[in-house]
Order: C-alpha cells, then structure tokens, then sequence
C-alpha cells in the first residue's frame, strides 16, 4: 500500500514491467507526468499502448516495478474520481437519455461537473435528450467522452479517442482537451493518427516492445531525429558513392526508385550532393512526425533484433531506449 504525496506526479511509471506469459507488454517503463500536460502515446499495433493504459487505471497490475497516480495507487485515485477514461470498445448502457447517464456517472464522485458543461464540452448538447441506442458511432465516441468527464477528474486517459470522429468532430474533440489543460488537468491519449499528435500534443512519448523509445516535444523529436529528406531519382537502381557521407546524412536507401538521404541540414546535403552528381528530380521535404516515428521504431526493431519474451532475458535489447536518450530526446 503507498502514501499518497502531496505535490507527487500525476502519473509515475518506475521500472514498471508487464508481462502476459512469456509476452513482454511492458518493459522497464520509467515515465513521469505532470499537471496541465497533454501527452500522446506513441507506439505501433502491440507495442504496449493499451497494456500501460490499463496499468496506470489499475485494471491490472505490474509484473515488477510499480506505477503511481498522484503519488498512491492508481485504484485509490480512480475510485476518489480524480481520473476519467476512455477505453476501447467501451459500450455505454443503452435506454437512458445522454443527459441521463452523464448525471448518472457524474453523480458516482464526490464533486462532479455540471451536466450541461459536461455536454458543452463534449460537443453534444445537441443530443442531451436523444437515447443513447439512437446513437452513431462518432456520436457515441463523443457521449463516453463526456463520461469520462462527469467526475470532473484530473487526469483524463483516452484510448484512440477520436478513431471514430469526422473532421470537424475531431477539431471540437482537440479544443476541449486545450481547454482542460489550460484548467490545469492532465490529458493522456494513444493515437495512430500521428498528425493529431503533432498537432495537439506538448509532449509525444514513443514506445515500441513496451520500452520507451523517445520522449519529448514533437519539434525536439523531429529535429533530432533528422529534419529533413533530400530525395533524387536512383539513376542505375543503387545509391551512388559518397552520398551517405555527405553532410548531415544520418541515413541513405534507395526505395522505389528514388534515393532518400534523412538528413539532420537538408540545406548541407543538398550543397553537398549538386557538388558531388547532377540530381535529377531533386526533392527536399523537412520531416514530419510520422517521418520521425517510423525511423525510430525501425531503430528499435533493429536493435532488439527478434522478438522479445520474458523467459529469454538475454535477447532484451540495451540499446533501443538507451540509444535514443544518446541522440536526447528522452527526458
Ligand atoms: N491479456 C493479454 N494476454 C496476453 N497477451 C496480451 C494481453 N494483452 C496484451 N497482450 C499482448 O501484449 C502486447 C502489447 O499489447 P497492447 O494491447 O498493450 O498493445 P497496443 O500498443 O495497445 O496495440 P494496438 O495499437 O494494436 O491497440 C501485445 O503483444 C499483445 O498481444
């Protein structure tokens, strides 16, 4: 049993382990969160998103290490109300108004939020009347949003909360989690749409086999992982000579017949490569999230090798979180 601390994380993961038979979900996750934070989880299909989600909502425990919320664990802080989530597949009860299961909700915590604020924000006021059976999917994803407000709690967890949202339902859904952060609450989300991340988190933390692979602001992610592609048709189908050596180039492949150079000073391997051939359909694009996710998970693939199980210690990986905290963007 922990104290509570006064003044603790939000959210602490130290050394948290998760394994589920030989898998390993989670691998020695060492994260802290704080107030006000709007952090996006990163990581590919099965890399541990939804495993570290249920451990810090205390719907399941750590193999080894621990994983705090507010400085006690994380059932304490879910039952005293001061967390919200939305998980996957959730299903909320059906026969009722929406107006009706956010007062019902609200009305299980100790100081929850005004129905009508609570649908305000979730941008449903319009369907506070409608039953939810009625409801579309994107209209449903939005009511176990608002749910997940009703306790007025200080940490909000979602689990792909907008996979089910048009365009403009997604714009509402990024401007109430500005506007809860800017109250001082902690929003936590895991997404595939890494535009989204790039767009409205301040911080990105990757994971890949569980481990952390980069943590930071997306700017600083992007920038040390390259900031750039230089990109130029591959004459004979190969990389010609020298230019993996040129200035800034971190790497250098040919794909679908073009050369791509990731380059940390596009401006410097462009300068470099006219002195060195005559590109033809010379291409330089500054790198996006998405550019930046993919390198880094094919560099912890790369250096954990096979895939990873509890009963073969051996084969786990130093170098993916370790390599990555040498190039600095894990805090
Ligand atoms: N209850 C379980 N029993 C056995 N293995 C599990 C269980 N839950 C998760 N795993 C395994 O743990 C690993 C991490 O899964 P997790 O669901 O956390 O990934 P994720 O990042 O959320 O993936 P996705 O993006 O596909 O939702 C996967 O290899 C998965 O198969």
């Amino acid at each position: 049993m922990t104290t509570k601390q006064a003044g603790a994380p939000v959210v602490a993961f130290r050394g948290a382990v998760k394994d589920y038979g030989a898998v390993r979900a989670v691998d020695a996750l060492d994260l802290e969160f704080t107030a006000g934070e709007r952090v996006a989880l990163l990581g590919r299909n099965g890399a541990g998103k939804s495993t570290s989600i249920a451990l810090m909502l205390g719907l399941d425990e750590p193999t080894a290490g621990t994983v705090e919320l507010f400085g006690g664990a994380p059932r304490d802080a879910v039952e005293g109300g001061r967390v919200g989530a939305m998980l996957q597949d959730f299903k909320p009860v059906s026969r009722i108004t929406v107006g009706e299961l956010v007062g019902f909700v609200g009305s299980a915590y100790p100081a929850p939020l005004p129905v009508a604020e609570v649908l305000e924000l979730a941008g449903i006021a319009h369907l506070a009347k409608r039953r939810v059976e009625k409801l579309s999917g994107g209209q449903i994803q939005r009511v176990c949003f608002a749910v997940a407000l009703a306790g007025d709690p200080d940490l909000l967890v979602l689990d792909e909360p907008t996979a089910a949202l048009d365009v403009q339902a997604r714009q509402e859904f990024w401007r109430s989690m500005r506007a809860l952060t800017d109250r001082g609450k902690t929003v936590l989300f895991s997404t595939h749409y890494l535009e989204e991340a790039d767009r409205n988190a301040d911080r990105i933390v990757m994971i890949d086999r569980g481990r952390l692979i980069a943590d930071g602001g997306s700017a600083e992610i992007k920038r040390t992982v390259g900031t750039g592609v230089v990109a130029f048709d591959a004459v004979d189908g190969t990389l010609p000579e020298g230019v993996a050596a040129l200035p800034g180039v971190r790497t250098a492949e040919v794909r679908d017949g073009r050369v791509r150079l990731r380059t940390t000073d596009p401006d410097a391997t462009t300068i470099g490569l006219v002195g060195l051939l005559t590109p033809r359909g010379l291409e330089v694009t500054q790198a996006g999230l998405e550019e930046a996710f993919l390198t880094l998970t094919s560099e912890a693939s790369e250096a954990s090798g096979a895939a990873r199980t509890s009963g073969n210690p051996a084969s786990v990986p130093a170098a993916s979180a370790s390599a990555s905290a040498e190039k600095g963007f894990t805090r």
